[in-house]
């Protein structure tokens, strides 16, 4: 068998372009989404992310700010910025830029962001939400990684999905979104004790560690699905992610490149999260 190569850049223009439709319907109403980026520091990584933000934002008719601050911004001057953010009846959607300089405190911060705003799905309101049930924002990378597997109709229910990370940003919230779609869900991190032998038994694995060639052929099932959200550099600096795609080819069902794989939809859903938090003031409005 060789695998289907899943193209997350077709998916998420796919996506973007119905954001587009309801931006340009939030247009019709006196409302433009807006999204406000801050970016900390002079981290080139984060620079090129929040510049590709910002570019897909006004592609699809959003407004976009940017925020840049010094690389010695206190957290007391961070979160007044937020403060303000959280304030302005033109932003709907908020994002501080991660990692932070080691004199901030994350938590601090994504817990100032007012939940309404908080379209990273960061803040403990939305990430209880997304446990309890209830209208929460989901965070980019699993949301986006959720919307890519229905668009492929890869079948959720009942299937073994084994999540490789538990970071709060990627891991554990993808390992609850797919519990939502009735998956059988297994944890692994870097304290497991026999990685091969779980990923081994997957239907669907998700790669979100930051290891080059972390999971390889030998943990792999014949058919299995492979997703990964790995963001590393080979020893020529081109970007690859934690899975060995060449030698997995071959024998998943279904993969994701690096890049033109989960990237994209991280940004789409960003999109997409700013847009619903726009439709809701609308709803607020009408209701009051
Ligand atoms: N494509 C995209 O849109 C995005 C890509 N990324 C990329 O995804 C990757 C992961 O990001 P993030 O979750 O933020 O990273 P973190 O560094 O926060 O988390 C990495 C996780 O991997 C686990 N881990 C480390 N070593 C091993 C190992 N040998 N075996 C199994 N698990 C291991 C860690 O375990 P433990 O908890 O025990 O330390 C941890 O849970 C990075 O490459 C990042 O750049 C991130 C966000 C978005
Ligand atoms: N508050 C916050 N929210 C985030 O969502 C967030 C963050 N901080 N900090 C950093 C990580 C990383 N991240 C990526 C987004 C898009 C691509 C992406 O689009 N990648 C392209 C390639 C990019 C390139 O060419 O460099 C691709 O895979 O095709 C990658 C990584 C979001 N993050």
């Amino acid at each position: 068998m060789t695998a289907s190569i899943i193209d997350g850049k077709k998916i998420a223009q796919h996506i973007q372009s119905t954001t587009a439709e309801r931006v340009s319907q939030l247009k019709e109403k006196g409302i433009t989404p807006g999204l406000a980026v801050i970016l900390v520091g002079n981290n080139q990584a984060s620079r090129t992310y929040v510049s590709m933000k910002r570019k897909a934002c006004e592609k699809i008719g959003m407004h976009s700010v940017l925020i840049e601050l010094a690389d010695d911004t206190t957290e007391e001057g961070l979160i007044n910025k937020v403060n303000e953010l959280n304030e302005d009846n033109t932003i709907h959607g908020i994002l501080v830029q991660l990692p932070l300089p080691s004199q901030i405190d994350e938590i601090n911060i994504i817990e100032s962001i007012d939940p309404n705003k908080d379209v990273d799905g960061f803040h403990p309101i939305n990430v209880g939400r997304l446990m309890t049930g209830g209208e929460a924002f989901y965070p980019c990378t699993p949301y986006g990684i959720i919307e890519m597997l229905k668009y492929e109709q890869v079948e959720l229910r009942g299937k073994h999905a084994v999540v490789v990370g538990r970071s709060n940003i990627v891991g554990k919230p993808m390992g609850q979104l797919l519990l939502k779609e009735d998956a059988t869900v297994t944890y692994c991190h870097s304290r497991t004790a026999d990685l091969a032998y779980h990923t081994k038994q997957a239907d669907i694995i998700i790669a979100a560690v930051g290891i080059r060639n972390l999971i390889t052929a030998d943990h792999i099932k014949d058919g299995a699905v492979i997703i990964d959200v790995g963001m590393n550099r080979d020893d020529e600096g081109k970007l690859c992610g934690d899975v060995d795609y060449q030698n997995c080819l071959p024998k998943a069902g279904a993969i994701t490149p690096v890049p033109g794989g989960v990237g994209p939809m991280t940004i789409t859903m960003l999109l997409a999260n700013t847009a619903e938090s726009a439709e809701r003031t609308l709803t607020r409005k009408t209701q009051s």
